[in-house]
């Protein structure tokens, strides 16, 4: 029995991973659950997994989790937020969403055998970090992202050295195939209707805009240590192929599968054993197309400023990737429109100055720094 620690298990990932364990449940013995503020669905979700720990990020629902621990008959024991980090484990899903799952993340990987990573801003904040620290506790890093989880898969099938490009597919979103007149007025229910994966509000608004697709070519490089030159992107609107790996030989290895993110969690969980949980076939009764276009990224322009700035300086990846986070939070509160996302982005590329970053501290420094300035930016009114 492994032991598992679930960081942002009241998230979508999150809810996708225990309901993974209940298929399995002598499997894994849950060491941590960890929210964020929802905890109503903490408290049922500890009353039913009875964790070893559970912990909340938010200073005032802590208070309240204490107490209720205390009255609770079961075995599970409160611990702060930040000390869970020290909390040795088998296993760590890193599912909490944005840049606030860079520190758990980080943290986590001295007292954890793998990180389950779903949480791809902790790759695009910090991905250099990640990887010397993975290196330096020798923490096995498997991606949960279904792109990079489809990678890793794919690999199996060759060396590095072989590897010609990585494809990442994308969905293309809400609004695959519109232009710009026609994305001006785009309310957030059209942009929250993602047409092939059930998500968090956060990654879905990043699905329509194309800027998912640029996080994960960024966390594609850091993953599988390949040029930006060799990773492209083709829209794929089915989500059959998950990506695919091309060959020096010219073979591409695909993964192909449902759209259900309980089977990349699955196989980041069990690798490199393959496992039987439930029954996860897909239908190939009805008629399959496969289609596969060239982006347009001078509509879905984060696309092509996550490329820019993935072949920057950690402090372009830090500014675009905090700038977005908070345009996506006053896009999803109606005070910004979407075609205005990408318009910041490229406002604060061009205001923010970029400090000179050594440590994983300046990097956490100066990821505060630019949601500040942002967030100041949307305040002023002069955007
Ligand atoms: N959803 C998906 O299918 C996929 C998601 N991913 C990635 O996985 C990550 C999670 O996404 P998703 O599950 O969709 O997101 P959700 O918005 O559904 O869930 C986010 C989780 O993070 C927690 N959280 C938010 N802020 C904080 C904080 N400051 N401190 C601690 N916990 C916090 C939330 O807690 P609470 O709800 O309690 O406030 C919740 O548990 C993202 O990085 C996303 O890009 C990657 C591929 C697919
Ligand atoms: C399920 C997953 O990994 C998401 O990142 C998904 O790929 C988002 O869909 P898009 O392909 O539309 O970005
Ligand atoms: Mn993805």
């Amino acid at each position: 029995m492994k032991t598992l620690k679930i960081y942002g298990s009241t998230g979508s990932i999150g809810k996708s991973c225990l309901k993974l364990l209940k298929l399995k449940r002598e499997d894994f013995s849950v060491k941590l659950l960890a929210a964020g503020n929802n905890i109503d669905l903490l408290k049922e979700q500890i009353v039913e997994f009875q964790p070893e720990f559970a912990t909340i990020f938010n200073g005032e629902k802590a208070k309240e989790l204490k107490t209720f621990l205390e009255n609770l008959s079961i075995k599970t024991s409160f611990i702060p937020f930040e000390e869970s980090f020290s909390l040795e484990s088998d296993i760590t899903l890193s599912a909490i969403v944005g840049s606030a799952g860079l520190i758990p993340t980080f943290k986590s990987i001295p007292y954890t055998k793998r990180l389950a990573l779903a949480n791809k801003e902790s790759m695009v904040l910090a991905g250099e970090f990640v990887n010397s620290e993975c290196e330096k506790y020798n923490t096995e890093l498997i991606p949960v992202d279904s792109e990079h989880n489809a990678i890793h898969q794919s690999l199996r099938a060759g060396k590095k050295h072989e590897v010609k490009s990585l494809i990442l597919t994308a969905s293309g979103g809400p609004f695959f195939g519109k232009g710009v007149e026609e994305l001006k007025n785009v309310t957030v229910a059209q942009t929250l209707n993602h047409p092939t994966w059930d998500m968090g509000q956060k990654i879905t608004v990043d699905s329509a805009t194309l800027m998912n697709k640029g996080l994960e070519v960024i966390e594609a490089h850091f993953l599988f240590g390949i040029d930006y030159d060799k990773i492209n992107v083709r829209i794929h609107p089915q989500s059959v192929v998950h990506s695919m790996v091309e060959f020096i030989d010219g073979s591409i290895i695909c993964q192909m599968g449902k759209t259900d993110m309980m089977l990349p969690i699955q196989y980041a969980l069990y690798f490199p054993e393959r496992v039987h949980t439930e029954d996860f076939s897909f239908d190939f009764g009805k008629a399959l197309r496969l289609d596969f276009f060239e982006p347009d990224i001078e509509t879905f322009k984060s696309l092509k400023l996550a490329y820019k700035c993935g072949k920057g300086d950690i402090g372009d990846r830090v500014i675009l990737n905090s700038a977005n986070e908070v345009a996506v939070n006053y896009f999803l509160d109606e005070k910004i429109k979407f075609l205005q996302i990408p318009e910041f982005i490229e406002r604060m590329l061009d205001k923010i100055e970029r400090p000179v970053i050594r440590t994983i501290g300046d990097v956490i420094d100066f990821n505060e720094r630019v949601k500040n300035i942002c967030i100041e930016e949307v305040k002023s009114g002069n955007f």
